[in-house]
């Protein structure tokens, strides 16, 4: 496919997911429909559907309209590539129409040219305070990948060296000393024998950071309450912690088992049921939560959030630390996570929880803000009275 064919099947995709589907659904039925496409034009328009989610306000203003076309259309003039892209020769997009003139994007609204809907800007404000603008900026690229190396099997040169056998290259990430960022060759990650031995999984680095700052010793009872696929729990269990897996739905939980083997490390699993009369030394809640932090990576979530689901989100965070409350044994320790930098998810929830719950008292609570390397993140440290 050339180039400008890339930019029209990014505009059908993207006209998919404005009528309501969701991106990977979309991307997956575009590739259906077109077999011809190789894994590179795939790949190339994955990518433009990703960036214009992320600048789908500014790109909007660019080019004119909220449409896919408008869109890429914005993208392209942006890049300064307009001109070349919409010829309407072959397979690439009609030219542009008088209709579709552009605007500066110096004239509009400081929500549009940083991409954030207007309820979200005072909340991205107070989180990011005089590092707002510089922070939403970088939120309108991509996020790199990173790997977490897994101990129990390799040590991080090691697991390097075997990336680069497979002509994977990484650096290590200086913030802890389980990360690697993957500088070529991400899409080879989840094929490579590296990843299938088990040496590496994906995991962002604020993610590593926050296991790595909980104070896990070898053969420690740890309960993680809300597992979903385990990432949180894997990264426990490589520091020989007796770890249990537990979430409102066990189906959430299909891929802990093959991870664990692939990692070399044991992980229960436990339904609710399972769950009374037991006490654990840690029980972590990584908490379902808006996703503020890592949107650079699902950036249609961005435009999907209300109020309403916000107010949700909360409600779900308080029910969760409520439950995992009582699975503390007494001195023992309750970890609360999100990936969002919201503090109506943050630190009011944590307020909201020892106001209600005198036996617990706060030992950590950090905020990790989105930078180069590693998405937004949130994590707070409870003792509960021995
Ligand atoms: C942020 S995700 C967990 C991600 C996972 N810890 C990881 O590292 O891959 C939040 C999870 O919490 C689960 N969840 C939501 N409400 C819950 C509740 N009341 N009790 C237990 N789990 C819950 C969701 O099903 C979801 O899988």
């Amino acid at each position: 496919m050339t180039p400008a064919a890339r930019v029209a099947a990014a505009i059908k995709v993207l006209d998919d997911i404005l009528g309501g589907a969701a991106p990977e659904k979309a991307l997956t039925s575009w590739g259906r429909g077109h077999r011809f496409a190789g894994s590179k034009d795939r790949a190339a328009i994955r990518d433009h559907v990703f960036q214009a989610l992320r600048c789908r306000a500014s790109y909007g203003w660019l080019g004119g309209s909220d449409s896919g076309r408008g869109l890429m259309l914005g993208a392209m003039r942006a890049a300064g590539q307009a001109d070349e892209v919409f010829t309407g020769e072959g397979h690439a997009p009609g030219p542009v129409s008088e209709g579709e003139a552009g605007r500066e994007l110096a004239q509009a609204p400081r929500a549009v040219r940083l991409d954030v809907p207007d309820w979200l800007l005072p909340k991205f404000d107070a989180a990011f305070g005089a590092a707002a603008d510089e922070i939403l900026t970088l939120m309108q690229d991509r996020a790199g990948l990173f790997l977490r190396v897994n101990t129990a099997r390799a040590t991080r040169a090691e697991a390097q060296a075997a990336l680069a056998a497979e002509g994977i290259a990484t650096v290590p990430v200086d913030q802890v000393n389980t990360a690697l960022h993957v500088t070529e060759n991400e899409r080879k990650v989840a094929g490579s024998q590296a990843y299938r031995d088990g040496l590496v999984e994906v995991q962002d680095v604020s993610s590593q950071v926050a296991m790595a700052a909980l104070p896990v010793t070898p053969g420690m009872r740890v309960l993680d309450y809300c597992a979903g696929g385990g990432g949180k729990a894997l990264a426990l269990a490589a520091r020989d912690a007796e770890v249990t897996a537990h979430d409102i739905d066990p189906r959430r939980m299909a891929d802990i088992a093959p991870r664990a083997v692939r990692a070399g490390v044991t992980i229960a699993r436990a339904q609710a049921e399972d769950l009374t009369q037991r006490a654990f030394d840690l029980v972590l809640c990584d908490a379902p939560c808006s996703g503020s932090g890592t949107w650079r990576r699902t950036p249609a979530a961005k435009w999907a959030l209300t109020e309403a689901r916000l107010a949700a989100l909360t409600g779900m965070q308080d029910d969760v630390l409520r439950a995992a409350a009582p699975l503390v044994a007494p001195g023992g320790l309750l970890a609360y996570a999100t990936c969002s930098v919201f503090a109506e998810e943050n630190a009011a929830r944590i307020e909201a929880f020892l106001s209600a719950h005198p036996a617990f008292t706060l030992t950590d609570s950090t905020t990790l803000l989105p930078r180069a390397q590693g998405d937004g993140f949130y994590y707070a440290v409870l003792r509960k009275a021995g």
